[in-house]
């Protein structure tokens, strides 16, 4: 199994708020738009791999104190774990977003979040994280790999769950 993350810096403008996100250029996904992220290194904790991944690919500076639990992804593959995600959000951060060989980052209001340049599940839990609640989810893919062209086929989502536990409040 994949252990992975992804991190939604925000930032509130007077036009309203705005998620960073990337167009990922490489990989999994690739073309498509998300966060900043990717798999965890050995001896790594989810938030210092959401750090290194936002640093790597878009240039941002954050605190791992600062990201803020938002989902847990659980994405299955003809039947088997493939990938659980981490998925943080910030309203702090330092610097200011510059491309990379992995990512092109783009700042999008909230409200315009391109969901049909995205993974087929995001239109499903996002729009949750980036209105500030929390988010446990678990999608289906059928078909052979890569996961990116596989079919997705069902879901399970439970909201306002709780990441506050003593074990997990530093996942
Ligand atoms: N938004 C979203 N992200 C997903 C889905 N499935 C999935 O694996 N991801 C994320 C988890 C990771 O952050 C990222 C894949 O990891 P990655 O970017 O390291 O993958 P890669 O194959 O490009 O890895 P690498 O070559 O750079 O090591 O995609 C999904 O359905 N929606």
């Amino acid at each position: 199994m994949i252990e992975a993350t992804l991190c939604f810096p925000l930032r509130d403008l007077e036009s309203g708020t705005e998620v960073l996100l990337i167009e990922k250029r490489r990989g999994l996904g690739e073309g498509w738009y998300n966060g900043p992220g990717g798999k965890l290194e050995t001896g790594e904790t989810p938030r210092e791999c959401a750090v290194r991944e936002t640093r790597e690919e878009v240039g941002l500076e954050v605190d791992p104190r600062d990201l803020e639990k938002a989902a847990e992804l659980t994405f299955l593959l003809d039947g088997a774990i493939h990938t659980f995600c981490h998925v943080y959000r910030t309203t702090q951060f330092a610097g200011e977003p510059r491309e990379s060989p992995e990512a092109r980052p783009e700042w999008v209001d909230v409200d315009d979040v391109p969901y049909e340049q995205m993974w087929e599940d995001d239109q499903l839990w996002l729009p949750h994280v980036l209105a500030g609640e929390t988010v446990a989810g678990e999608f289906q893919f059928e078909g052979g790999k890569p996961l990116d062209e596989a079919a997705f086929v069902d879901h399970d989502i439970e909201r306002g769950v709780s990441f506050d536990g003593a074990a997990r409040a530093n996942e």
